[in-house]
């Protein structure tokens, strides 16, 4: 008998499953603290949360028999997933079951900001009738900027259109095509702050994504815009909002998530009279709460009885005599779709993956995973795995395409990872596992290379003059950024080149502006490998 509990407050109804199953108990105690759940759940084979209870590494140590923890939502920032993969519990969520009421909720911040609903709701239940203060904006004929057209994204631009809303949109992963197929008009970052009358996020939390409306972004904004933040806190740079509004760039605001949830009592959202909040409701219906708990029971009964599962944000076992082959190069499988990722700035359309050497005759999906991983990571966050991430690039129409036993220019073994973009740019990374040396990058686009694929990486193109490395050099110095090794590569004298500098701290996005600025110099950008 499979013991199950559940800890959060989550729909009996989408629970009721897992009730009526034969080789199941349910158990729910909600509310327990880490330490009351440390006690208890070394009975239990699985765990089923929301978004209160914090699954930490302690309680997964605890849970020796705990197989699964399953998250009714999206978000998994309250899962310790590293932790518990360590301890090979998989991790599942419901990614899909609460799109409409969350895209739902974001229209109704987006009215309600626009007709100062909250506000005036406040005024006439207080006994004042004041139809002068609150005077409203249509959402016809605006401009709505959407970052991150994923499934929420893609829902709000859809209904925006019935409002007679304009779209532009940003994503990483959106194409021309697709956004042709959407109807929405595919924009910078840049364009949509610059010209949007309303402005929504719907893009996971990440490092990129972090504060990815802040201080510069609000300097050159659109006067008037109000934005809406149905996603997660800290995407938007909550005191640099307040500076805006107060200073007449923000019209308004509404936010339903914050960078610290709940917000303390002093937190300037709670009593700015232009930003109105809601305390993470967006999945908070009767409907998306049933069909989450439904899709996380109906996939915690599979991994309990060991049938196939989909929504694994977590590493799955790999069976052991292809682990034992493929292993040792998982990390720079990994290690090359980031890298490739952050030097590609178009869409991605293909990652075409080429195996060369010993890895030309042996079933290389399972590394083939860890690649594309890499690449979808750096946009898509911590939701992506091994598990998931054919599919989360399907969805993106992105095809992966794998060939084997292509020459692999005198090394043992050879992978190469090359990123096609819908504009037909094409970015590539080769590496190989050397004996004794460990990881190695060996190519970069044209050029042969040898770095160690780890840290902080900065990627400059040059042309090829004398004086570059001295002037790279005295800069980085001058800003306090040592180097830890630097390597030049170009095919022809005088003609283009590049230098790959590894150093031993983040470089401040001021520093790679001040670098690009150097005579001879064309580019020059981070790439981080953690
Ligand atoms: N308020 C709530 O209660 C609630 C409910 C559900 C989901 N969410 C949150 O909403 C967000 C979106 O959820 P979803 O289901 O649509 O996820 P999703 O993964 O389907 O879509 C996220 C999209 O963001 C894009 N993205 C990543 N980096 C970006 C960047 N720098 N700029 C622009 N786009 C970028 C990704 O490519 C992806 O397409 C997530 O943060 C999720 O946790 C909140
Ligand atoms: O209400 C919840 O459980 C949070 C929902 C949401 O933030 C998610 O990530 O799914």
């Amino acid at each position: 008998m499979f013991k199950v509990l559940v800890s959060d407050p989550i729909s009996d109804l989408g629970i009721q499953q897992l009730v009526d199953a034969s080789d199941v108990t349910v158990e729910k105690k909600t509310g327990l603290t880490e330490d009351e759940l440390i006690a208890i759940i070394g009975d239990y084979d699985a765990l089923l949360v929301r978004s209160q209870t914090r699954v930490t590494e302690r309680i997964m140590a605890a849970g020796t028999k705990l197989k699964v923890v399953g998250r009714a939502g999206v978000g998994v920032d309250n899962i310790d997933l590293e932790a518990a993969t360590k301890q090979g519990i998989i991790v599942i969520n419901a990614p899909d079951g609460n799109t409409i009421t969350t895209c739902e909720h974001t229209f109704a911040m987006m009215m309600a900001l626009a007709r100062h609903i909250p506000q005036a709701y406040a005024k006439t239940i207080g006994g004042t009738w004041d139809r002068k203060s609150f005077l409203g904006v249509e959402l016809r004929n605006k401009t709505l900027g959407v970052l991150g057209m994923g499934r929420i994204g893609s829902e709000v631009a859809k209904r925006a259109k019935a409002f007679g809303m304009n779209i532009l949109a940003y994503d990483p992963f959106l194409t021309q095509e697709r956004a042709e197929k959407m109807e929405v008009k595919l924009a910078t970052v840049d364009t949509i702050i610059r010209n949007a009358d309303f402005m929504t996020v719907h893009t996971p939390l990440t490092p990129e994504t972090h504060h990815m409306i802040s201080g510069p972004q609000f300097e050159v904004m659109k006067k008037g815009m109000r934005i809406v933040n149905c996603a997660r806190g800290g995407v938007i740079d909550e005191m640099a909002l307040v500076e805006a509004v107060d200073q007449g760039i923000v019209a308004g605001a509404a936010f339903d998530v914050f960078e610290s949830e709940p917000p303390e009592q002093d937190h300037p959202f709670l009593s700015h009279p232009k930003i109105i909040v809601t305390p993470h409701l967006g999945a908070s219906t009767i409907e998306a709460q049933e069909n989450v708990a439904i899709d996380v029971s109906e996939e915690v009964l599979h991994i309990l009885r060991n049938e196939p599962f989909k929504n694994a944000v977590n590493m799955p076992p790999v069976a052991p005599t292809v682990m034992n082959k493929l292993q040792p190069y998982f990390s720079l499988g990994e290690r090359l779709g980031s890298f490739a990722a952050q030097v590609t700035n178009q869409a991605i359309s293909e990652i075409h993956v080429d195996y060369a050497g010993d890895l030309s005759d042996v079933d290389t999906l399972p590394l083939t995973r860890y690649i594309v991983k890499g690449v979808l990571v750096h946009h898509l966050g911590s939701e992506v795995n091994i598990v998931n991430c054919m599919h989360l690039a399907k969805q993106r129409d992105i095809n992966v395409v794998v060939t084997q036993a292509s020459k692999s220019k005198g090394f043992t073994n050879l992978l190469t990872v090359t990123l096609k973009t819908q504009d037909h740019e094409e970015r590539l990374v080769a590496g190989t596992l050397l004996n004794g040396y460990g990881d190695r990058i060996v190519q970069l686009d044209k050029f042969p290379v040898d770095i160690a694929p780890e840290g902080h990486i900065i990627l400059i193109s040059h042309n090829d003059k004398p004086g570059i490395i001295g002037y790279v050099g005295t800069l980085l110095g001058q800003n306090d950024v040592n180097i830890a090794s630097m390597q030049v590569g170009r095919k022809i004298i005088g003609g283009s080149a590049i230098m790959i500098l590894t150093v031993d701290k983040a470089v401040h996005k001021d520093v790679l502006a001040q670098l690009i600025a150097l005579p001879e110099l064309n580019n020059a950008e981070e790439i981080v490998l953690t």
